[in-house]
């Protein structure tokens, strides 16, 4: 007799994890994991390579033993269940191609009926309809008759996450889930998963590298390094400079938690070209230029709070910023002249200046006094120094 399986609870996790070691032999890789995942929640895993995120979810898929703690589903222990039982609660998906001989696609995703079906394997009408509906669902059902072993990497990325899905679990665990999948894949996927967790009540867990994706799709965050659980919580607490940097080694200014990513290291040395822009035209078309092209530069005077402001702070040498919703300043005029003098040459990405940045037109004026050079764009700059 099958074992029935407790209704799910909004209020209590799907998935819980007490003081969970894991690891691939007696030496625990990641140490003391306390998680909670609730019905309709997505939760990510990330950390840096190696940390340990795959381990973990293998551990609650109950591929490898942990080595210490308790783990429960839908409020049971996980060890003391039923694999046939586990089956119908939790589905998985891991990295790595399976083999599959003569085998279309649609067989690969009916296997994610199996534990609702007799021993035969044989597919009821509600069944065929649960795989049909999640085939449309992931864009896989046109491939329905394609011989599975010759999808490409994303196409059997996501006929994979459909057999996930027809198992109609309550927990759902992913590793690495948007591995292989385009751009466009992936915004779809995240949202179909999104979508499931909020709709059916899934608890989802999965590891992600796309760190800018997982600060859209998911509704808690865990981040692993070091053999433990760095921190955890919301998508909000997790995407600052300084908590990305501490997770990945990076430099504290490299991710912007406005724009959600991450930008290459500024140019070091001493800056040699002061821009002026704003409202976008630095980010448009010149800061990234000159940091591709390795040219440390100064930038200003801009709003902290502009979009230009926030690329600034992380890829210009040094910014002159006023405060925001201010006009600009005779303090951060002079510290603008500064610059312009140490620097020798200015682009002007703006055409007009506006009411709250009028004074930058004063820079530009002061740089033509000093005799400078001053260009209309990065690419003009760029042309003249014959790179
Ligand atoms: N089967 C195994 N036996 C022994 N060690 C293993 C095994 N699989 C992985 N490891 C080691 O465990 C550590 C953690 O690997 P794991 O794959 O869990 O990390 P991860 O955070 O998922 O990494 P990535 O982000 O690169 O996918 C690594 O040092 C890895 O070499």
């Amino acid at each position: 007799m099958t074992e029935p399986i407790r209704p799910a609870a909004a209020n209590r996790p799907a998935l819980a994890l007490h003081d969970v070691s894991v690891g691939h032999t007696e030496r625990p890789l990641v140490e003391h994991v306390e998680l909670a995942v609730f019905p309709g929640q997505v939760t990510a895993l990330i950390g840096p390579n190696g940390s340990g995120k795959t381990t973990l979810l293998k551990t609650i898929a109950g591929q490898l033993r942990p080595l210490s703690g308790s783990i429960e589903l839908c409020g049971e222990d996980f060890q003391a269940m039923q694999v046939s039982k586990t089956a119908r609660i939790m589905s998985a998906l891991f990295t790595g191609r399976p083999r599959t001989e003569l085998l279309t696609t649609k067989d690969i995703v009916d296997a994610g009926r199996y534990p609702y079906t007799g021993r035969l394997g044989t597919l009821s009408d509600d069944d065929e309809q649960v795989v049909r509906e999640v085939m449309e669902a992931t864009g896989t059902w046109g491939l329905r008759d394609r011989d599975f072993a010759h999808m490409s990497d994303g196409q059997r990325q996501r006929a994979l996450i459909a057999r996930a899905l027809c198992q109609q679990p309550r927990v759902l665990l992913l590793d690495e889930p948007t591995s292989y999948l385009d751009i466009r894949a992936q915004i779809d996927m995240l949202q179909l998963l999104r979508r499931y967790a909020r709709e059916r009540g899934i608890a989802v867990l999965a590891s992600l590298h796309e760190i800018e994706l997982a600060q859209k799709a998911a509704d808690r965050i865990v981040c692993i390094r070091d053999g433990r659980v760095l921190r955890q919580g919301e998508p909000s607490e997790i995407f600052t400079g300084p908590v990305i940097a501490d997770l990945y080694d990076l430099d504290r200014s490299s991710f912007i938690d406005a724009f959600g990513s991450v930008e290459l290291p500024r140019p070091e040395g001493r800056p040699l070209v002061f821009v002026v822009a704003g409202g976008g035209s630095g980010a448009a078309g010149c800061f990234r230029e000159l940091q591709q092209a390795g040219v440390p530069f100064s930038a200003g005077v801009l709003h902290g709070n502009d979009v230009d402001g926030l690329l600034a702070a992380s890829l210009a040498a040094t910014v002159i910023c006023e405060r925001d919703f201010e006009p600009i300043s005779d303090g951060a005029i002079e510290r603008a002249k500064q610059e312009i003098r140490d620097c020798g040459a200015l682009i002007c990405c703006l055409e007009r200046f506006g009411h709250m940045n009028a004074r930058n037109g004063e820079l530009v004026a002061y740089a033509h006094e000093l005799g400078q050079p001053v260009f209309p764009s990065a690419k003009a700059y760029l042309d003249s120094l014959d790179l």
